[in-house]
């Protein structure tokens, strides 16, 4: 099952008719997985054509960490690391995101060529940010979210995590409404590893096809993250490090993209990509009379 995703995408990505696939390219020094390996603009450049070629449908540039515990980077700073990446990319004809929780960095990488503000704040962090989105008309993801790195891991409280998250995200819904955002313009994404650090992302995972059922695309963020690495912890129960997290992110695309995530944010593509493939052969078995 496949959505229709947010407008401001161009056509092909909008009607895709499959799970799209967006690349990680955090251009930080400090980012969990692979922070500092793309740190330079031109490395940063360099690595979103290697994940294109490695069929990324979007490229999601981002310049502050969100990692648990990890500080503020100042506007000028996060500015320097994302605008000309996202200029350079946008200028080769690319779907570039951004992935800020601040208004004028989303403003002006619009202005550069984005065509979707990633908000892993769903607009919490900056008031400005909804105004900015309903004035640019840009796809914009609403996360879910209750606080920043540094203070995130202690709101890990839920009576029904997915209800929950269900419902908090509606309420960013109705004030996205309310800012003059259009419904087309918003994907939900329920946060993975964001105030959830142990078993809470599981039931958001195993219950998707609540989320997506609330009628709006939906992004999963997995990629790499903590509780894959304690899912695959080895008889010392040390968490599996993050580089050796792609195969579960891969399966957890797969399974996904039958559940019916409109994309998938991920480090390593190709695998992903080839996970959207086998899920759409199986659902497309399951779905012939
Ligand atoms: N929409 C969305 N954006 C995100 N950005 C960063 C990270 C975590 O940081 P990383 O870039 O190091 O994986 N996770 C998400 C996520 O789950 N969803």
């Amino acid at each position: 099952m496949s959505v229709e995703g947010p407008a401001g995408l161009p056509p092909e990505l909008r009607r895709a008719g499959r799970c799209l696939v967006m690349g990680v390219v955090n251009v930080t020094p400090d980012s969990f997985s692979d922070g500092g390996r793309w740190f330079t603009p031109s490395a940063a450049v360099a690595h979103a054509l290697a994940l294109v070629e490695d069929g990324a449908d979007l490229l999601d540039v981002g310049g502050e960490s969100t990692r648990p515990g990890a500080r503020r980077v100042p506007v000028e700073e996060e500015r320097a690391r994302v605008i000309p990446v996202i200029a350079d990319l946008a200028r080769r004809g690319l779907a570039v995101s951004v992935d800020t929780t601040r208004a004028q960095i989303a403003r002006e990488a619009v202005d550069a060529g984005a065509v979707l503000v990633n908000d892993v704040s769903g607009g919490l962090a900056d008031d400005a940010m909804y105004g900015v989105v309903a004035q640019t008309g840009a796809a914009y993801v609403a996360m879910h979210w209750r606080g920043h790195a540094d203070v995130m891991d202690d709101l890990d409280r839920y009576d029904d995590v997915v209800a929950d998250v269900r419902r908090e995200l509606a309420e960013r819904v109705a004030d996205l409404r309310a800012a003059g955002v259009r419904d087309d313009q918003v994907v939900l994404d329920p946060g993975l590893g964001f105030a959830k650090p142990g078993a809470s992302n599981w039931p958001l995972l195993a219950r998707l096809p609540e989320l997506v059922a609330d009628g709006f695309p939906v992004l999963v963020g997995a990629s790499r993250k903590r509780f894959l690495g304690h899912l695959l912890a080895g008889p010392t129960h040390e968490p599996a490090p993050p580089l050796r997290r792609d195969d579960a992110t891969a399966a957890i695309t797969a399974l996904a993209a039958v559940a019916g995530a409109w994309a998938v944010r991920v480090h390593e593509v190709s695998a992903s990509v080839d996970a959207v493939k086998v899920a759409a052969a199986w659902t497309a078995a399951a779905t012939r009379d």
